[in-house]
This record gives structure tokens, sequence and C-alpha cells, in this order.
């Protein structure tokens, strides 16, 4: 578990960590999201005791992180995929790692397979693509088998498939029981990757929920509907004291009902479906309502 008691963290003038609070349960993968700016980054360099803080603390399973000998193994942390030594191939980078926290050498090549770099494990870092280097981070904060892993906008220049293969990576670390925390700037990132969700702005605190919590404060959720039955539908769902919206020939997008009742409206009525979906569109929605006091730039703002 890690526990942010009260952090703050001024430079000079700016403060980036605003006394915030938060807790970071096993088990779950949760979404560390904000604007640019919020402060993420700097508490995740907290948290590893890569910076200390102006006022509060953090512990991860109840010790600060730079109390522990071999850290890997107690957490494992991507921060920037730019941060190694572009003259070392993939496997001496780990394999100095590994010595320096008392890991087999045999994990560096366990780690490089799983995240998709064996083939390329004698090749230098400095001509590897950002991908690659996203994947020899994860690599390197999946080496100690940590129980808590951190990871700092970790989809950051990976591919699709790349994308997918994370996501099913950090499900599967959390579903073995670790503590999962990935940062981003983007809910459209997040919201097929996340179950929970920690939003700050400006350096403070505006939500820790789940990720259906945290949908229900935007905007009504909406739901896609394709019908052949579109006249008699809409009839149906005004009926019920929804609001519907026609957008295209057969399509309709409903307000006011969740698609379990509508799905059980057109059952009861005999009414043809070839579409009902839940929009997660109020996921973004949310994410921009609760964070627009906290934007730093705004595109066209000062014209
Ligand atoms: N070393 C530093 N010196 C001075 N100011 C800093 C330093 N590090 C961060 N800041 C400032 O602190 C604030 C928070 O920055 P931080 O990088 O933690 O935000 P972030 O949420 O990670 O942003 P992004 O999504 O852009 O990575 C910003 O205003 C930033 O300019």
């Amino acid at each position: 578990m890690i526990e942010v008691n009260e952090l703050t963290k001024r430079y000079g003038g700016t403060t980036a960590v605003d006394g915030l609070s938060f807790t970071v349960r096993p088990g779950h993968v949760t979404g560390f999201l904000g604007p640019n700016g919020a402060g993420k980054s700097t508490t995740l360099r907290i948290v590893l005791g890569l910076n200390d803080p102006t006022g509060g603390s953090v512990t991860v399973d109840g010790r600060r992180f730079r109390d522990r000998p071999r850290g890997l193994r107690h957490v494992g942390a991507l921060l920037d995929a730019h941060d190694v030594h572009g003259g070392r191939t993939a496997r001496t980078h780990l394999y100095v790692l590994a010595r320096s926290n008392r890991i087999p050498r045999r994990r560096a090549d366990e780690v490089l397979e799983e995240v998709g770099l064996a083939g390329a494990s004698r090749r230098r870092i400095s001509g590897f693509s950002l991908g690659m280097k996203q994947r020899l981070g994860i690599a390197a904060a999946l080496l100690g088998d940590p129980p808590v892993l951190l990871f700092d906008e970790p989809l950051n220049g990976l591919d699709p498939e790349g994308v997918t293969w994370l996501r099913g990576l950090l499900r599967r670390l959390a579903g073995e029981g670790r503590t999962v925390l990935v940062s981003s700037h983007l809910m459209s990132e997040m919201e097929n990757t996340v179950d929970h969700l920690v939003v700050i702005g400006r350096g403070s605190l505006i939500a820790a929920e789940s990720l259906a919590g945290f949908a229900a404060r935007g905007t009504r959720p909406s739901v896609t509907v394709r019908t052949p039955d579109l006249t008699a539908f809409t009839e149906l769902l005004t009926g019920e004291g929804a609001r519907v919206l026609q957008q295209g020939p057969d399509t309709l997008t409903v307000t006011g009902l969740d698609a379990d009742r509508i799905g059980e409206l057109a059952l009861r009525h005999r009414v043809l479906l070839h579409e009902l979906t839940a929009r997660n569109a109020s996921l973004e929605e949310a994410f921009m309502e609760l964070t627009a006091d906290s934007v730093g730039h705004v595109a066209g703002a000062d014209r």
C-alpha cells in the first residue's frame, strides 16, 4: 500500500504538490491522472525518495522507500524511459541493476523475454526507439518481482500492439495482488486500463475513487442504440422519461435511461436492436469538467 500524507513540494515560488493525501491499494490498477504540470511526476519522485518533500510524508507498506535496502525488490518504477546509459546493451543495463539489488542475473533475461526485447537484448540502447526504451524501463521495474509498481506515462511511444500488451500486463500484475500506480494526463489512455483513479490538479487532490464512481460525476452517461424500428422505439423511450436524439437513419443517443433498462424495454416490446452501447465519454467529460480550473494553458485562451 502507498500512503501519501499531506504531501507538499515547493520549488522556489512554485508549489508543485499542495497538501496532497491519498492511498493506493493492492490488487488494483490505479490511474494517477491530472493535466500537464499537476504534480504527478513530482509526487512519484517523492514516493521513490528521489526528491525530498517540503512537508508531509509518503510511505510504502508503512516505511519510507529510501529506508529499504535493495529497493527494486519492493518497488519497481519507470519514471523516464530516456534515463538510461545509451552505450550499454539492454542486457548489461539490467545486469547492473540486478547486481546492485542482489537479484540473480537470469531474472534479467526473464524480464527481457517478458517485455518482448529478448531479440534486442545485445543491442546498444542508444539505437532503441522510444517504444523499445519504454519496454526496457518496464523490464527494469519488473526485475525485482516487486509488490509495488509505479509507471509514469508508460503508454508514451508504444504502438497499438504495445498499448494492448501493456494494458494486459498491468491488469495481470494487479491480479497477482500487487499495487500498481500508473500516471497519465489523458483520460482516454486510462479508461481501458485502470479500475481506480486518483485525480489531481495544481498539486491538490480532486478525486480518489473507482472509475465508475468518477464517471458518474460527469455529465449524464448516454447510450447509443441502433434499431430499424426508430420511430416506435423513440416513442417508447421518451414515454419512459428518456431524452432521445436521432444521430442517423437508424441510430439514437439516449440519456436518462441506462443500457440495461433500454435492453429490457426492447425485449418486452419485441423491438429489434442492432446495437446497444453505454458510452464512456462521460469519463472524459468528468475529467475535463473537474480539472478545468487546474489547466495552466488552455488553447485559444489568449485570443
Ligand atoms: N525541478 C523542478 N524545478 C522547478 N519546478 C519544477 C521542478 N519539477 C517540477 N516543477 C514544477 O512543478 C509543477 C509540477 O510538475 P510535474 O512534472 O510534477 O507535473 P506532472 O503532473 O508530472 O506534469 P506532466 O503531465 O506535464 O508530466 C510544474 O509547474 C513544474 O514546472
